[in-house]
């Protein structure tokens, strides 16, 4: 298993993360346990700014909150001078409640409910990424109505397929997000958001999709987004402060992964904005980029106990972890892949290749086919690496599995930021209708 940031195996042969041993890290709190690396998020917000500021581009990183939210995250963000990206009621609360200034939050999603609306604009939200034409009409309305005045980004599709698995594709023209332009309907939401007068157009925003290695994609994506931008001045004499190109940027979950570096993802992506500017003689606009996954994403460990294994001679071998599909959905959702070790015992030689199951009734819940380990025990301590995007964010309590607590760690420190839930969390909005229930 690769060692990412500040882990590292200590003098009694035990992963370290953080300068805080797993060994007693899951005897203090337990197992399943996610355990963030809290130094390396900060490192990777620092890297979005240091290389963004090298380009000498006006810009904002919006930190996607999909990828992992809790209030000491939000918090985290914040001192980080990030921005953040939410997609729903429960992401902004989150926010609202951790004290993250509400103007440098930008509200997303494809079906903003009118009470999520709202509630954004009651919170005074810094802008709307526009989805659709419903809502380009509800936000006019109801902003009308408040006598407001709403800012907003339209988010288009640009028809760019980023390699990448399907599901997490979202540029190309046959999606569920945004307005596409081949077809003129990013052009009509342009012409509606500019005829709308409460509503005042900021830019445009695409997202083409996530875990990107290559950088063509965003390479294909901009040169469109350009094109389009041109065609609005010429066209509506529109011409627009903010061009949002999301995020995306892949992050290195095994060895087989090669992503491209922050900084030489930024250096693509404003190369190719400041050539088409000076080629089409458009302002360069403000980047605004949407990073989830490649702040989080391997600052995340997940703590494991194996239990049973399952021999089957010349066929494989099951190892057995307390968790699962309850706590990082990915490898049954996409086939995602991940690596492990064992922290217990991390300097022994690896001597055979088994397959991690989950615990839950799910033959599909399998954490990874083939992982090289030591000859396993019952108790010794799995770890597996990079879950720190969309594992606790995705988690869910499916066989009523509880959801682990979410530990974080720096300079040889450890905190709880998220409890592991109680069996009470489980039934607390379940109705008892028994009378003299003995349920406490
Ligand atoms: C609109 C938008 N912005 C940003 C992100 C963050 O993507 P990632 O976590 O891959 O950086 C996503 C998720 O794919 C998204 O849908
Ligand atoms: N949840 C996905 C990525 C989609 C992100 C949101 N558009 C993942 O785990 O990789």
């Amino acid at each position: 298993m690769y060692l990412h940031g500040n882990s590292r195996v200590d003098h009694n042969g035990h992963l370290e993360i953080g300068g805080c041993s797993t060994v007693q890290l899951a005897e203090q709190y337990g197992t399943p346990l996610y355990i963030y690396d809290e130094v390396l998020i900060e490192s990777k917000c620092r890297e979005f700014h240091e290389a963004l500021k090298e380009t000498g581009l006006k810009y904002q990183v919006a930190y996607a909150s999909k990828a992992f939210l809790c209030i000491e995250q939000a918090r985290l963000i914040e001192r980080e001078g990030l921005c953040l990206d939410v997609v729903s009621s429960g992401e902004l609360y989150t926010a609202l409640q951790a004290g993250f200034p509400p103007e440098k939050i930008h509200f997303h999603g494809n079906n903003k409910s009118i009470e999520e609306i709202e509630e954004a604009l009651d919170a005074k939200i810094g802008c709307f990424v526009v989805d659709n034409f419903f809502e380009l009409e509800v936000l006019q309305a109801i902003a009308e109505d408040r006598g407001v005045y709403v800012s907003i980004l339209l988010r288009v599709t640009p028809g760019v397929e980023a390699h990448t698995h399907e599901y997490v594709m979202t540029g190309q023209e046959d999606s569920k997000f945004g307005f596409d332009i081949t077809s003129g309907q990013a052009n009509e939401a342009v012409a509606i958001s500019l005829d709308s007068p409460n509503l005042k157009l900021l830019g445009i925003h695409s997202h083409i999709g996530s875990q990107i290695f290559e950088p063509d994609g965003f390479v294909h994506a901009i040169k469109i987004l350009m094109n389009f931008l041109n065609a609005l001045k010429n066209e509506l004499d529109y011409t627009a402060e903010i061009l949002n190109v999301g995020g995306g940027f892949g992050i290195r979950y095994t060895s087989e992964d090669e992503p491209l570096s922050i900084v030489k993802h930024i250096d693509q992506i404003t190369s190719i904005i400041k050539q088409q500017c000076e080629e089409l003689s458009y302002p360069v606009p403000e980047l605004w980029l949407e990073p989830g996954r490649s702040i989080v994403g391997e600052a995340g460990t997940t703590l494991y106990t194996i239990g049973a294994t399952k021999n089957l001679p010349s066929v494989r071998k099951y190892v057995s972890v307390d968790g699962g599909m309850t706590d990082n959905i990915r490898p049954a959702l996409y086939g995602s892949k991940y690596e492990a070790m064992l922290a217990n015992r991390a300097n022994d030689e690896n001597k055979e290749v088994v397959s991690i199951a989950g615990k839950c009734c799910e033959s599909g819940d399998m954490l990874i086919w083939d992982c090289e380990l030591p000859v396993v025990e019952s108790n010794d301590l799995l770890a597996v690496s990079c879950t720190g995007a969309y594992g606790y964010s995705m988690a869910n309590n499916y066989n009523r599995i509880r959801r682990p607590a979410v530990v974080f760690v720096k300079d040889g420190v450890s905190r709880v930021v998220v409890q592991r839930e109680t069996y009470k969390d489980l039934i607390k909005n379940d109705m008892i209708y028994i009378e003299n229930s003995s349920i406490r």
